[in-house]
């Protein structure tokens, strides 16, 4: 990606995925053999100092890529490098800090290096902190400070968002080189989220920092990220500096953003309505090779476990053989 200029001296490549393909395992274990991948042919390169905001409708493949970065997910090495190597495979990434992943499981329990501490334990804001060892104690009087944290808190009595404080406190502990943000301002109160934003970009332009945050709430992020990537079905629609957005769109964040997902709504609908229009279903996707197709709206049950689900399909359309599983996918619009 061009690169923004920021206060830092020298940019470095923080993030590389090369032609990225992910498929997620079925009930065996194992990608279906023949389906359709999640994520296909996405390529994306951050460098030092650079805050991407990544955006699209909700199942799009923003957290799947995520947690690919993080190593939570098994892709071959040479598909995505963070600081140059495979997170899945060196472990040491994420239990040095280097790199950080705050979202999802994350947001379920704090678990920051070998700390683990279920949220619903009667424990002090203050021990769940000062608990995270090897830590500079500047940084974290700086977070505190950011966070309004009361050392005080009860865990279990905190509000959500007095406990989201305290958790994101503990996962930005550690300086990373590398921060992965899913949606986890959610609960904060519009100051507390202002200021977390502010200390993030700092922490990118005076440390050189590169951080990805996957988000649906533009307020107050006007000015904060570098750069903007769009997915939409699991394919990189754009990616591209902020100030070359700026220049094609006169448009809030937020309405260039809903612009971008309006179109793509009309788009799919579009497509969806010449295919029943043909005589072909809405659905249709490749698994084991065969073609299954169907009618989510008439024929596909709700997700059962997975991602999979158990559902009658249509049959033959057009001579062609139409495969029903006994445990058909569900098929992604
Ligand atoms: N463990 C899983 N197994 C199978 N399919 C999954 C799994 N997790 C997610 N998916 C599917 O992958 C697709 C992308 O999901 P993902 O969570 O990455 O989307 P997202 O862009 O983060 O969505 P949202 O904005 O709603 O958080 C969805 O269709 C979802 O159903």
């Amino acid at each position: 990606m061009d690169n923004n200029p920021t206060t830092t001296t020298t940019t470095t490549t923080m993030i590389e995925i090369k032609n990225l393909r992910f498929t997620y395992p079925g009930i065996d274990g194992h990608p279906p053999p023949g389906s359709t991948p999640l994520i296909d042919n996405f390529s994306l390169s951050l460098q030092s100092g650079e805050r991407c905001l990544l955006v699209g409708s909700n199942g799009a493949g923003k957290t799947t890529i995520l947690k690919i970065l993080g190593g939570k997910h098994m892709v071959e090495p040479n598909m995505v490098r963070v600081l140059g190597r495979s997170a899945f495979h060196d472990t040491a990434l994420t239990s040095s800090g280097d790199l950080c992943y705050l979202g999802g499981e994350w947001r379920r329990d704090v678990a920051f290096a070998g700390f683990d501490v279920p949220i619903q334990m009667d424990v002090g804001a203050e021990k769940m902190i000062y608990g995270v060892s090897g830590v500079d104690p500047q940084r974290r009087d700086e977070l505190i400070k950011v966070l309004d944290i009361d050392l005080s808190w009860r865990m279990h009595k905190a509000s959500d968002g007095q406990r989201r404080r305290v958790q994101i406190c503990m996962g930005l502990l550690k300086p990373y080189k590398v921060l992965l943000l899913d949606e986890i301002t959610v609960d904060l109160d519009v100051l507390a989220r202002a200021d977390l934003l502010t200390f993030l970009k700092k922490e990118c332009q005076e440390r050189g920092a590169t951080i990805i945050y996957a988000t649906h709430i533009f307020d107050g992020l006007e000015n904060w990220p570098s750069h903007m990537v769009y997915v939409a079905h699991g394919k990189l629609q754009l990616a591209m500096p902020m100030d070359k957005i700026k220049e094609t769109s006169n448009l809030s964040l937020m309405r260039t953003v809903e612009s971008w997902l309006r179109k793509e709504r009309d788009e799919d609908r579009k497509r969806r309505k010449e295919r029943k229009a043909s005589g072909l279903p809405e659905f249709e996707d490749k698994v084991d090779g065969r073609r299954v197709i169907g009618d989510p709206a008439r024929s596909v049950p709700p997700v059962l476990n997975n991602g999979w689900a158990a559902g009658r399909l249509h049959s033959t359309i057009k001579g062609e053989e139409n495969f029903i599983l006994s445990s058909n996918r569900v098929l992604r619009q």
